[in-house]
């Protein structure tokens, strides 16, 4: 790059430095300002307004009034989040204003214009002349999509033309150009590559500088209901779907906030890796949850769910062991549309007979019988829905408990609990009839009239008969301390047996064929019925039982809904099932879908294949309103890891990896478990002291992490990390995960602890070994202490590395 133009973008760079320095400091007395102004309306605002209810005018002024100092008030506030938020965006620039420039004539206006882009816009004092331009205006995707020579744009109002003329990309910090390149391609790879070869992070990093084309497309695509991305391991895709929100926050910013959005990820630590993306964007984070706490929120809390990574623990360490195969088959059939379909089949047998109900009792005693729900239930018009139904079961309960507590308060166990008071609870009691002025005064009215009409002394409140009173009353709150969590109850529903409901679907097979008219049932079905029975049981609930069981009781009380999020993400979306997918659906009906995922890595039971001709996702909202993306370009390893991981996959051949250079991955073969764990820790202090930090070694299940972090630590590493399915936050360094929890996330050097037959032998293990390796940024090490994995042996030798400590 010549000098001269680097001088002037460099002086451009201070103009607009000190453009932002002079309103940044303008505006600070302005922030703190308005921030005291609210406070104060917020804390006059009752001072100043007196309810005058006299008159209906007065009425009518008196809210007026109020409507008119809330408007304010609420508009102060408006005003002080727009020019904090301004405020915010100049200090946020302030280091490194801008990342990219773009020169662009416009067809038929002689005007050639530089676009700066940056994080955020920024205009100059004559409200007209953008200095930055943020990265989501239409105008910036030029950046993104095109290279110089003819361009075109879209805004709201049509297509633009012109010609690009030049384009130019900045690592700018603390206030210094520090590189320059001007790109030909779309965005040039030198400064990919420089991004690409920096260390892992405890923390995501956002791309806005670099965003590659196609992941442009999907950041920015706002037509359909339902987004799917399918693509490669690094491709990008929790990249982009960060972007994404940062860009519909942006787009929509009159309608829509961050608490608006849902990202459903697949643990709390990722949770946790991701949550710097959008803040370091200038954005509110949107919101971050797991199906899991979804699951743990609304199931019974009598019930004990298994978690995924229980469910994975088991399939993947309790081969050989009785029912296994069973539960294998269950787990399939569980999660697969055939019985979504059986289930909905079910809820037309329960609308004809069947239904399960949990009587109400009292002190040992019926009050209501499930017999007597039974009946009342089916005697309503059968043309009802089933929730409909269910709905006046409900409301003729309420009403019944509202009697038969009425009925209660003379019960003999009453008396009993009476006896049995203390008397602070009996001065209370009298206390209360005291507070009730109407009760004090009618007894005092009574009294006179007794006086007058019968000739008889007035006599003290005494003669007035409290005690009978109290007793009435204390008889009121004994029987009203037992029928509120009845009603209370009854109001959740608890009166219909969701477990029973549930679990009499698992009796035999020609049991299940009547009620859910289910198509073929898996071989093992005795069994399954069995497994899943003796769960319930323990009030315990397999991992593929809890969506549909969840499923099950909505159909029967109606659908959770929430309206208000209009955006759900759901990232490592290949782990999810049909039945997840339809439940989500549900529970967001006027959300827009977008669904990142790679079937590569399914590792999960329940998986999902995202973009196949019978993906369940595109029947979802169906074709029409269904846009599929796919991203085959890595960026996450180099070229070298990727061209190995890739050969483990049937059908990688399509990965296409960035060509950022490093060293081929290292196999190691040791002949013993000590020797291999001292030649893991040798390992790791050589790369840490080549400058990488994070260093995973990752294992195939938990219990194989507990083992290997233990005899690890016993060879003497005391800076190691075990991570959990607990740990919530991901710390630079060196850990010890198993694979299930490393997912998402990213290591400069990974090392496979055990790669032999024995762990990645079968063919479901191939994916998980597959995730593992694509972990690696730069560095990538397997060991084993017998043979290899047959995945590893297929590999073409050329791809990897033997090490020189390899025992022969
Ligand atoms: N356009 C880009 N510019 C710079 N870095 C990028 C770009 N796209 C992806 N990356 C980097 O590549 C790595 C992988 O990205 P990301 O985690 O989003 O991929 P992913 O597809 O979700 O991966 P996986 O499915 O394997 O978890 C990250 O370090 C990310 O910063």
């Amino acid at each position: 790059m010549e000098t001269k133009n680097w001088q002037q973008e460099q002086e451009r760079l201070e103009l607009v430095r000190n453009k932002l320095q002079v309103r940044i400091s303008e505006l600070e007395p302005e922030v703190a300002g308005l921030h005291d102004q609210a406070a104060d309306i917020r804390k006059r605002f009752w001072e100043e307004v007196t309810m005058n209810t006299s008159t209906n005018e007065d009425f009518e002024e008196s809210f007026f009034t109020i409507n008119q100092q809330s408007a304010v008030l609420a508009e102060r506030e408006r005003g002080h989040k727009r020019l904090m938020q301004q405020w915010k965006n100049m200090k946020h620039l302030l280091p490194s204003p801008y990342f990219g420039r773009i020169d662009f004539q416009e067809k038929g206006i002689n005007l050639r214009e530089q676009i700066y882009i940056g994080v955020s816009s920024f205009v100059d004092q004559d409200g007209l002349s953008f200095l930055i331009y943020d990265w989501r205006t239409p105008i910036a995707s030029l950046y993104y999509d095109s290279s110089p020579g003819p361009a075109s744009y879209v805004t709201p109002s049509g297509s633009i033309e012109g010609t690009m003329e030049l384009k130019r990309q900045f690592q700018i910090q603390n206030g210094k150009i520090h590189n320059m390149f001007d790109a030909s391609e779309t965005i040039g790879d030198d400064l990919l590559q420089q991004v690409l070869g920096n260390g892992a992070n405890s923390q995501m990093k956002s791309i806005v500088a670099t965003i590659q084309k196609e992941q442009n497309a999907i950041i920015r695509n706002d037509k359909s209901r339902m987004l799917i991305v399918q693509g490669a391991a690094g491709s990008g895709k929790t990249s982009a779907a960060l972007q994404r929100v940062a860009y519909l926050l942006y787009k929509h910013r009159q309608t829509i906030k961050a608490d608006q959005i849902v990202l459903f990820s697949p643990n709390p630590m990722f949770s946790s890796y991701i949550s710097t993306v959008l803040p370091e964007l200038g954005e509110e984070n949107m919101q971050q949850t797991t199906f899991q706490e979804y699951l743990d929120y609304w199931l019974d809390s009598s019930l004990r769910p298994e978690d995924a990574f229980d469910q994975i623990e088991y399939v993947l360490t309790a081969q050989g062991t009785p029912g296994y195969e069973a539960r294998l088959q269950g787990i399939e059939y569980k999660t697969s549309e055939t019985f979504l379909q059986a289930l909905q089949n079910y809820r037309l047998w329960l609308g004809r007979e069947g239904m399960r109900f949990t009587g109400i009792r009292v002190q040992e005693r019926d009050l209501i019988t499930a017999e007597q729900m039974k009946a009342k239930f089916y005697g309503y018009d059968d043309t009802l829905p089933l929730i409909n139904r269910v709905v006046l079961l409900q409301e003729w309960l309420l009403n019944e408990l509202a009697s038969l507590e009425r009925l209660e308060r003379e019960a003999p166990w009453v008396q009993e609990e009476l006896n049995y008071l203390d008397t602070e609870q009996y001065v209370e009691a009298y206390r209360m009839l005291h507070k009730e002025k109407e009760v004090f005064d009618v007894a005092e009215r009574y009294a006179a009239i007794l006086k007058n009409n019968k000739s008889q002394p007035r006599g003290d409140e005494g003669d007035f008969d409290f005690t009978q009173r109290e007793e009435g009353l204390l008889r009121r709150k004994i029987v009203k301390e037992y029928f509120k969590p009845l009603r209370k109850s009854v109001k959740k529903f608890s009166f219909v047996d969701i477990k029973g409901i549930y679990g009499q679907l698992f009796v035999d097979e020609a049991a299940y064929q009547e009620k859910a008219n289910g198509a073929a049932v898996p071989a093992q079905w005795p069994e399954i019925c069995r497994q899943t029975k003796e769960m319930l049981d323990r009030n315990e609930l397999f991992h593929e039982d809890a969506t549909p069981y969840l499923y099950v009781k909505e159909l029967i009380e109606g659908v959770r809904t929430n309206t208000d999020i209009r955006y759900v993400f759901v990232d490592e979306g290949q782990d999810y099932s049909s039945f997840q997918y339809e439940y989500l659906k549900k529970l967001f009906p006027r959300a827009r879908m977008t669904v990142l995922g790679d079937f590569g890595q399914a590792i999960f039971m329940q998986s999902t294949s995202l973009a196949g001709d019978d993906s369940p996702l595109v029947r979802l909202f169906g074709e029409a309103d269904t846009s599929l993306f796919c991203l085959l370009r890595s960026y996450r390893s180099t070229r070298e890891i990727v061209e190995f991981t890739k050969s483990m996959l049937p059908d990688g051949g399509d990965i296409v990896p960035f060509d950022r250079k490093g060293p081929k991955p290292v196999l190691t073969r040791l002949d013993s478990r000590e020797n291999r764990d001292s030649q893991i820790l040798a390992d790791i202090a050589a790369l840490r002291g080549k400058g990488l930090e994070s260093i995973a070694i990752i294992t195939k299940t938990a219990a194989e992490s507990r083992e290997a972090y233990e005899s690890l630590r016993i060879q003497g590493n005391e800076t190691l990390q075990l991570i959990t399915k607990e740990t919530m936050n991901f710390e630079k360094g060196a850990m010890v995960i198993p694979v299930h929890l490393a997912k998402g996330v990213e290591f400069d050097a990974v090392f496979v602890y055990d790669a032999s037959p024995e762990a990645y032998g079968r063919d479901n293990e191939r994916k998980l070994l597959y995730t593992a390796c694509t972990r690696a940024m730069h560095r990538l090490h397997l060991y084993t202490t017998g043979d290899w994995s047959p995945f590893v042996q297929a590999l073409p030798v050329d791809l990897y590395e033997i090490s020189s400590y390899s025992a022969r």
